[in-house]
């Protein structure tokens, strides 16, 4: 029986583990999840998801066919160590933010067959997007049965490992650039006089309606706009606002800055790393 296992029991992990187990992917027998030391989050997912929980993460690496790293960039020393001499021919599969595949192999201290690989939360509802890039020492084989996992949770492209910084600050980020909207659109709507919940529903609708349809329109979200904005009307003088206020300048700058943020990562723990190592 194939095993998937988390090595990070956090936000990302439980989205993944959400999704995967409420599609049927894996059953919650062939999930397993290790954390450094927090027993009160792990039987909170076990109760949850009836999954496999510990703290022996020899014992993870062994089971596992496939090892999802699932810390935070900062603990990815603590989290591969101690797990070297166990990895044979797994697939590990990184989802840290700017944590190269290099730096990882470089913990690992030998090759080994990595996969970094960029998703958002929204795997929790198998609506992920995610990126993937491989080193080259993972087979076609194992490409594929990585796109496979994530595409049970969304959709997945394929990058090259340097693109995965724009990846990062695009979609990775992305869905709390969107949760931040609606955030303002809900403050907005109760002070213009709608009651709270009725609020919501329009607002979510509004945004589900609004990707739906540069979907299956296959037209430019430029002409979409231009459809809703009828001249001296009332998008018009609501754009207007959000233009003086620099709407897209904000936007363009928020998904420049994330993606530089990540290559920050990568360069500060790529220095921290050889600095332990010296
Ligand atoms: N939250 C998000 O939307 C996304 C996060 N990511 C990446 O996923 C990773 C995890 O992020 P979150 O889940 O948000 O963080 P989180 O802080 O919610 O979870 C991290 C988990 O790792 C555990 N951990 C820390 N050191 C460990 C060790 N030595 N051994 C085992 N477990 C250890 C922590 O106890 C914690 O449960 C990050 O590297 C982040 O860049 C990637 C895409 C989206
Ligand atoms: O904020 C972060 O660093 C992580 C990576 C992408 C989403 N959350």
């Amino acid at each position: 029986m194939t095993k998937i296992g988390f090595i990070g029991a956090g936000s990302m992990a439980e989205a993944m583990i959400a999704g995967l187990i409420n599609g049927g992917v894996y059953k919650p027998n062939q999930v397993i999840v290790a954390n450094r030391t927090n027993t009160t989050r792990l039987e909170e997912l076990a109760t949850k998801y009836d999954i496999i929980t510990t703290h022996d993460k020899k014992k993870l690496v062994s089971e596992a066919s496939i090892i999802v790293l699932a810390m935070k960039p900062k603990d990815v020393k603590s989290g591969i160590d101690g797990i070297q001499e166990f990895i044979t021919n797994q697939l590990i599969v990184s989802v840290l933010a700017g944590i190269s595949i290099q730096t990882i192999t470089n913990i690992l201290g030998k090759e080994a067959s990595i996969i970094r690989a960029m998703p958002n939360t929204s795997a929790t509802i198998a609506k992920s997007a995610t990126a993937i890039a491989a080193s080259e020492h993972v087979s076609m084989a194992q490409i594929k049965k990585c796109q496979s996992l994530f595409e049970a949770i969304g959709i997945c492209k394929l990058v090259e490992e340097h693109q995965l910084d724009a990846v990062t600050g695009v979609s990775g980020s992305g869905p709390a650039y969107v949760y931040l909207l609606v955030e303002a659109m809900e403050k907005a709507a109760v002070e213009v006089g709608l009651d709270a919940h009725v609020a919501r529903e329009l607002i979510i609708q509004t945004l589900l309606g609004s990707a739906e349809m540069i979907e299956s329109t296959k037209k430019l979200p430029s002409q979409l706009r231009k459809e809703v904005t009828s001249p001296n009307g009332t998008t018009e003088a609501g754009i207007s606002i959000l233009q003086e206020h620099g709407f897209e300048d904000a936007v363009i700058a928020c998904i420049k800055r994330a993606t530089e943020r990540s290559i920050e990562l990568k360069t500060m723990f790529s220095e921290v790393l050889s600095t332990t190592e010296n």
